[in-house]
C-alpha cells in the first residue's frame, strides 16, 4: 500500500523534472554542475575515512598513482576516483609532453585555471609526490575540504599578501627536504573567458628562491563544451600539453618578472594553438601582471 502510494508521486514528479530540465537550459545547466559538486562531496565523504585508517592524516601519499611498497590501492584512491569522472560527463583528455614531468627532484608546475571541472584535469596527469596551492575558503567545501587537507593540499588566503608569501616561503623550505612538487595557478583564480589571465609572482618566486624548474601546463579551453553565460556543459575534447621544465639555477630575485613573463608568453601561445583559436584582436598585447 505504502510503496504504491510513493510510486504514485515519484513517478509524476521525475516525469516533471524530466520535463522542466528539458525546458529550461539553465536548469539543465544549473544540474548537471549540482551533480557534479554532489559527486565530488560524495566521492570525498566514502574516500576520506579510507585515506584516514591507512596514512593515519594528512599527506601527499593520499595523492600517490600508486604505493610502489604495497601497491595499496589507497595511494592512488583520490587519483583514480577523481580520474573515472570523466566518463560520467563524456570528456575526453588527449596528453602530450608528461616526459617532461620526469624532472629530478622538486619542481613549480604552474597551469592555467578555467573552472572547477580542472580537478579532473588535474588528476588526469598529476605527478607523483606533488601538492596543490589552493585557497583558504576551500578547506570549509565540507567532505570535499577534508580530502583536500588529507591530500597535502596548502591552503593560503588570499586577501593577505604577507601571510600568502609566508606560507609559500614554508613550502619552498618543505619541497627541498621533502621532495615535493607545487602545482600552483598563477591566475589566481578561475578564468573561463578563453583567453589567461595575467600572472601573479608568487610560484616564480617560489621556483627561484629553492632553484627548482618550472613545468607550465595548458589545457585548451573548454568554451566550447563548458560556458555558464551560454548555459553549457556537454561532453567535449580537451588538449593537455606539458612544455619542457624551465630551469632557474643561478636566477635571484631580479629575474622573476621575466621568468614569470617568459611562461606567461609561452603558455598563452600554447593555450591558443591548443585550442584553435587565434589571439585575440583587441588586447592582442599579453597583458602581464604588473
Ligand atoms: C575523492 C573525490 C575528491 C573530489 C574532490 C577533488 C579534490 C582534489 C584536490 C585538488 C585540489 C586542487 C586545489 C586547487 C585550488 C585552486 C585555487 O584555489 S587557485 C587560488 C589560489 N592560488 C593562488 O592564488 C596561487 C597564485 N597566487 C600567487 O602566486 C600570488 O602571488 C600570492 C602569493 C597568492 C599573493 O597574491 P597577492 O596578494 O594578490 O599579491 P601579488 O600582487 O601577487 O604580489 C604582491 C607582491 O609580492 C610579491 N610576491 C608574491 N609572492 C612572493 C613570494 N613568495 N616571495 C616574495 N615576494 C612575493 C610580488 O612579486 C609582488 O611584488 P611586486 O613588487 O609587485 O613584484
Ligand atoms: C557542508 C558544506 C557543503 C559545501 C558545498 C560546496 C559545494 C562544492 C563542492 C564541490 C565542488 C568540487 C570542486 C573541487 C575543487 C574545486 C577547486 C576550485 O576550482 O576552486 C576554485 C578556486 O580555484 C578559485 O576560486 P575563485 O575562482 O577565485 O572563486
Amino acid at each position: 500500500m505504502e510503496s504504491g502510494g510513493l510510486l504514485l508521486w515519484a513517478l509524476p514528479s521525475a516525469l516533471l523534472l524530466a520535463l522542466l530540465l528539458q525546458l529550461s537550459p539553465r536548469l539543465r545547466f544549473r544540474a548537471k554542475v549540482l551533480s557534479y559538486c554532489a559527486l565530488c562531496l560524495m566521492a570525498s565523504a566514502l574516500t576520506a575515512p579510507a585515506c584516514l585508517l591507512w596514512n593515519g592524516g594528512r599527506t601527499v601519499e593520499n595523492m600517490r598513482l600508486v604505493c610502489l611498497i604495497c601497491l595499496c590501492p589507497v595511494h592512488r584512491i583520490i587519483k583514480n576516483v577523481v580520474r573515472s569522472f570523466k566518463y560520467l560527463y563524456g570528456l575526453r583528455f588527449d596528453v602530450k609532453g608528461l616526459e617532461h614531468f620526469q624532472v629530478e627532484g622538486p619542481c613549480v608546475i604552474v597551469s592555467n585555471h578555467q573552472s572547477v571541472l580542472d580537478m579532473m584535469g588535474l588528476m588526469e596527469i598529476l605527478p607523483d609526490r606533488c601538492v596543490q596551492i589552493g585557497k583558504r575558503e576551500l578547506l570549509y567545501f565540507g567532505s570535499v575540504g577534508l580530502i583536500m587537507y588529507l591530500g597535502g593540499v596548502i591552503f593560503i588566503n588570499r586577501k593577505s599578501t604577507s601571510n600568502a608569501k609566508s606560507v609559500m616561503s614554508g613550502v619552498g623550505q618543505a619541497m627541498t627536504t621533502d621532495n615535493v612538487k607545487v602545482w600552483i595557478y598563477p591566475e589566481g583564480t578561475r578564468n573561463g573567458n578563453g583567453d589567461l589571465l595575467p600572472f601573479k609572482k608568487g610560484a616564480f618566486h617560489l621556483a627561484i628562491q629553492t632553484q627548482v624548474p618550472v613545468i607550465p601546463v595548458v589545457y585548451s579551453s573548454f568554451t566550447t563544451f563548458y560556458n555558464p553565460e551560454k548555459n553549457l556543459f556537454t561532453s567535449g575534447r580537451i588538449r593537455v600539453e606539458v612544455l619542457p621544465p624551465i630551469h632557474t639555477s643561478g636566477m635571484t630575485a631580479t629575474d622573476v618578472t621575466e621568468l614569470c613573463d617568459t611562461c606567461y608568453t609561452t603558455m598563452r601561445e600554447t593555450f591558443f594553438r591548443l585550442s584553435g583559436t587565434a589571439r585575440r584582436v583587441n588586447g592582442s598585447t599579453p597583458h602581464l601582471a604588473q
